[in-house]
């Protein structure tokens, strides 16, 4: 086995200083650049993870403006390396001044071998713990990278997803239409151990009643007129995958008897045909309708409920995820502004408050669409509320009760979020009692599971 030692760039011209630098970290993968480009050089091949720069760099000798030059530059081309600078003996302002411009921290000469020793080895320390936290920061987004999150509920919703990964429960994920039921569906099939096999999905709100059946479980050549040959349907294309059925709330009953039984016994039969197949494939649900509410009326079954209901995922909607709407609207921008190679930096601050204040009734789709008409539309470099096709009075609130109503429940929302649904914890936070926070849950229809 091989350990690497950890790198460390000198940036020194003094070539007795550089030697016995070099000789002292002998512990170190130790790296020497006498000026600003070769420093750049090392930098660009080697990624050293703490850098030692004496400020006073040729062929400014004595002033400092070099030496702030590297530092820039190094800070933009491999941000995360800790740089200590070296100074003259009462140069405390330059010291101050490289530390603001991004340098980790500084060291004034003549140099003591013991204190540099110890400023170093707390500069590889940090290193490595930050470098130990990105690790687990991108493994932990891992899967889930396509799913921008940062709201309390909707952060919930991704540990949910990752927990019910592994296992065949039969999901159902509900929300608004453009909540990301779709992305979060793509998700769960990626981190499952079926992502080697398909994700299929169907829509069943736009199949037509009359062919669905045959769209589902396939069908036998000459089954019924044009059934010219032996057709798979989609629950069989998933077999050993996932089967993703959009709006289930749009199934008609007749075949809602079917799904049923196909779901119990894990078989099927194409139309036209006799043969019973077994079927192995983990089922997800979505619909932006109150299935509850339908069984209730009779539009839904009640036992088809329950069966594809094990698990049941509520997807927020945009309004309710505060945080989230800034950091959805930035990851269109880049991610458009990549697409078009445009190269808009940003949102005006009135755009800001546009995005934040506005209800967003079709959710992230609208999000999505909007950002995207925007920066055809934008003439500068920022983004502002006419090119979101918005208009700052669509989205302020006219009436104080209303204001004070969506801030209450906004509120109760982000508190159940933080607390995991704690109520006591929840109504510690919001400084309220607990039979109050119970009337006020009541008052505006929040449900916790
Ligand atoms: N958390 C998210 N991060 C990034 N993009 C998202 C997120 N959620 C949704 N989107 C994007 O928003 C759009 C709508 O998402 P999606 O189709 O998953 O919504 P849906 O709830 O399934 O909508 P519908 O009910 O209308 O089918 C997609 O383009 C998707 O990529």
């Amino acid at each position: 086995m091989t350990t690497e030692k950890p790198k460390l760039l000198i940036i020194e011209d003094d070539k007795g200083l550089q030697s016995q630098l070099r000789w002292h970290f002998d512990q170190y993968e130790v790296f020497v650049a006498g000026n600003r480009d070769e420093a750049i050089t090392a930098v660009r091949l080697n990624e050293p993870a703490v850098i030692l720069q004496d400020l006073g760099l040729p062929p400014d000798h004595e002033g400092v403006e070099e030496g702030f030059h590297c530092i820039r530059e190094i800070s933009s081309l491999h941000p995360d390396a800790k740089i200590i600078v070296m100074t003259g003996n009462a140069d405390y302002e330059n010291a101050v001044r490289a530390v603001a411009m991004g340098a980790y921290d500084f060291y004034q000469k003549p140099v003591n071998a013991e204190t540099l020793d110890l400023i170093l080895q707390r500069a590889f320390h940090i290193y490595q713990l930050e470098e130990r936290h990105r690790a687990e920061e991108e493994t932990r987004q891992g899967p889930l990278q396509d799913v921008i999150a940062g709201d309390p509920a909707m952060l919930k919703v991704c540990r949910m997803i990752e927990k019910l990964a592994p296992s065949n429960v039969t999901c159902t994920l509900t929300g608004e239409s453009g909540t990301g039921k779709e992305v979060l569906t793509k998700a769960l099939h990626r981190l499952s151990p079926r992502n080697k096999k398909r994700l299929v999905a169907i829509n069943c709100a736009a199949v037509p009643e009359n062919l669905m059946e045959a769209e589902l479980f396939g069908y036998e050549k000459g089954a019924f007129t044009g059934a010219a040959k032996r057709t798979q349907g989609k629950v069989e294309m998933a077999q050993e995958g996932t089967l993703f059925l959009d709006e289930i709330g749009d199934m008609p009953l007749v075949l809602q008897a079917k799904l049923l039984r196909f779901l119990q016994e894990r078989v099927i039969e194409r139309v036209g045909g006799r043969e019973e197949i077994p079927i192995d494939v983990r089922v997800v649900c979505a619909t932006n309708k109150n299935l509850l509410e339908m069984t209730k009326e009779g539009t839904f079954r009640e036992d088809l409920y329950y069966r594809i209901c094990e698990m049941e995922i509520h997807i927020p909607p945009l309004r309710e995820r505060h945080g989230d709407k800034l950091l959805l609207a930035r990851h269109f921008l880049k991610m458009y502004n990549k697409q078009n190679g445009s190269n808009i930096s940003g949102f005006t601050p009135e755009a800001v408050d546009t995005i934040d204040s506005y209800a967003w009734p079709g959710n992230i789709r609208e999000m999505e669409n909007r950002i995207k008409r925007s920066l055809v539309m934008c003439d500068d470099k920022l983004v502002t509320s006419d090119d979101l096709g918005l208009h700052s009075n669509e989205s302020t609130f006219l009436n104080l009760r209303q204001v004070r109503h969506q801030a209450e429940k906004s509120a109760i929302i982000r508190a159940l979020g933080m607390t995991e649904s704690n109520i006591s914890a929840a109504s510690k936070l919001l400084g309220v009692t607990r039979p109050t926070l119970y009337d006020l849950m009541k008052k505006y229809n929040i449900i916790v599971n």
